[in-house]
This record gives structure tokens, sequence and C-alpha cells, in this order.
């Protein structure tokens, strides 16, 4: 079946009919494909901390559903308590994983419609509403960054992704992993080297898995093989996710860093794939909280011990790459170029 064709439930969806959250369990990847059942605010964020649900726009469209299931769980009849309830829901969610910013993004966005209700029920609805259109809005916004992104594509090239920014990180398609898509739509003939992204491997386990099913040519390779592949002429672009984009740094998985000093030095285009969802211009790289993960995600392999128990782990899940080291930010209303400063201005002026 070609990929287009292809219809698989959504990474994360709301049904209607049990008012809850339906999302794949992305732990359970590559070797089981399982179907969850969300109905609670906290079994959300405790899928979100386990990364169950995991990517920057899959988290804007879960804080999204979780303002809506906040909100027809409660049976709070008056609406000044009602909406208090929402946010402090939203605040909880918020802090269960502070890096990316779409999660914030996707909660506050919930919030700002159901404070224009009159009515309890007329809250509800509106929440259930934007919930979905957010997920919807998703959808279009990858094919429509996927069709900019992939004119930056040679007709025949090498591609070195990092972590995992595709379907299973979005509703569906993704956005480095979208551009990629739309590269091979398009009809250009490109190969994948994914970063396997230690430590939870969502290379390996997530983006060889989606690129492998669609048949399009993946080759696993482990974090520290990138720059010398791009030493020896193999790589032809590198093309990441984001988790947040402030004025000077673009916040990703940790490892891009490392990928955007090696391509910097071999002249390799660096590109960053991101919604406008995913800009916080307001800030820059040294107010943002890095998350930092259990030391067990480094310190065990299953249930093989990696590091003796009296020995440190410092175990960040994402870094900051300074824009210099970026050639390309490409987004769903267009692809932004050096100097960023008068492409920010544009993005804020399409948010306000
Ligand atoms: C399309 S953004 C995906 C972005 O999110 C990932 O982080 P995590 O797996 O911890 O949610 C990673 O930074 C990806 O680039």
């Amino acid at each position: 079946m070609s990929m287009s064709e292809r219809r698989e439930p959504y990474t994360i969806a709301w049904d209607a009919e049990s008012e809850c959250i339906i999302y794949i369990d992305q732990t359970l990847l590559p070797g089981r494909y399982e179907l969850m059942r969300c109905t609670t605010v906290d079994d959300l964020a405790r899928a979100i901390r386990r990364l169950e649900i995991r990517g920057a726009p899959a988290l804007g469209i879960a804080g999204a559903m979780g303002m809506a299931l906040a909100a027809v769980r409660s049976t709070e009849g008056d609406l000044g308590r009602f909406l208090d309830d929402l946010r402090r829901a939203g605040d909880f969610l918020k802090s269960t994983r502070p890096t990316a910013v779409n999660l914030s993004w996707g909660i506050d966005r919930v919030l700002a419609k159901v404070s224009m209700a009159r009515t309890v029920a007329e809250a509800k609805a509106l929440a259930v509403a934007e919930a979905n259109a957010v997920a919807e809005e998703d959808e279009l916004t990858c094919r429509r960054l996927g069709g900019f992104g992939k004119d930056l594509f040679p007709d025949d090239c090498t591609v070195l992704t990092h972590c995992n920014a595709g379907a299973l990180a979005c509703r569906c398609w993704g956005t480095a992993l979208g551009v990629i898509r739309s590269a091979v739509a398009a009809g250009k003939n490109v190969r994948v080297f994914a970063c396997e992204t230690r430590p939870l491997n969502q290379g390996s386990r997530l983006t060889c898995w989606e690129l492998a099913r669609d048949g399009i040519d993946v080759t696993l390779i482990p974090d520290s093989s990138a720059a010398y592949l791009m030493r020896k002429g193999k790589i032809d672009l590198v093309i990441v996710g984001a988790d947040r984009i402030t004025k000077d740094a673009v916040f990703n998985k940790i490892g891009t860093y490392m990928h955007a000093v090696a391509a910097h030095h071999h002249k390799i285009p660096f590109y960053v794939a991101a919604p406008v969802s995913t800009f916080d211009l307001a800030r820059v790289e040294s107010e943002i909280t890095v998350e930092e993960r259990d030391r067990a995600e480094l310190a065990y392999c299953g249930d093989r011990q990696l590091v003796p128990d009296d020995v440190r782990v410092l175990n960040y899940a994402f870094d900051a790459t300074p824009l210099d080291l970026v050639d390309a930010i490409i987004t769903e209303i267009g692809v932004l170029r050096p100097p960023y400063a008068k492409s920010f201005q544009f993005i804020e002026t399409t948010r306000s």
C-alpha cells in the first residue's frame, strides 16, 4: 500500500463516544503496537512522563486533550470554580515535561477558548472542540511543512536524522520525517541514516520502525558514528525536529548539538523542521529548563546494569543548538533562513 493510502489510527486521538484519549503506547514499539485508552488527567500525566506519548507536536495535542479530559470529567457546577480546576489541571500537566513548549501551548490554547464560555456545559463543549481542532490542524501543518522542506532536498541524497520527529511525534506524517516523506512522495531518491538516539532509542525504536513501514531506505547507526560518516562524505544533509525554538537557540533531543557542530565543521546543511507552535520567541536559551530524566534510563538496559551503583549519572533529555549552526528552519508557513531576527518578526506577526 502506498504511504498516502495507509490509514493508521492517529498517534493520539479523542474518542468522542467514551470521552477519552486513545494513543499508541510508544514505549512498546517496535515490538508491540498497542493502542491505549486514557480516561483521567493523572493517567495522561503518567503516559507523558513515561514517553508513552512523546514528541513536541504530539505533546501539544496531548495537552489540549488533557484539558478536554479534565473538562468532561469535572463535576463542578460553578463556572468560576470549574475554570480554576481546569487551570490547575493544566499546570499539573505542564510540569510533566518542561522543555517542549508545545505541551504548554496546547493547554493554553484550550484554556483561552473555554474562558469565553458562559456556562459549564458550554465550556465542556468548547474544550473538546478546541482539542480536536488542535489535533486536526497538526496534520495539515505537517503536510505543509513537508511541502516546503522537500525542495531543500537534492533529487538523490543521504540524510541524517536524530531521535524521532515523525508521525509518532505528531498526529501523523511528522515534521523532520514529514519532510522526508514529502521528498520521497515527490519522487526524490532519499536514503536515511537514523541515529539510535541514546538513552531511550527513539531513533532505532521509532524512526526506523516508521520509515521501514513506509518502505523508505533507512540504516540505523549509533549516535557516535554520525561525525565519522560526515567525514567520509556519506551525509548530504541533517534534518531534525525541535521541542522549543527561542530567540537564540533550538532545543531538541540530547545529541542534536553534537550533530550541528559536526555538520558545521564538514559544511553539511543542518535543517530544523518545526511548526510555528514550537517557537517561543519571548525567551532566550538561558531561561529554559532542560529536562533531566531518571538515572535508571542510562544505568540499565532492561535488567542489565551498565554502571556501578556509586557512580553519578547526568541524564539530560535535551540540548540547545545556537541558531548560527542552523542553516534553515522549515515551518508550515515557509523556510526561514538566517538572519533569523527578521524571519522571527514575521513569525510573531502570524501569531498575533
Ligand atoms: C517533532 S518534535 C519531536 C522531538 O521530541 C523528541 O523528544 P522526546 O522523544 O523526548 O519527546 C525529540 O526531541 C524530537 O526531536
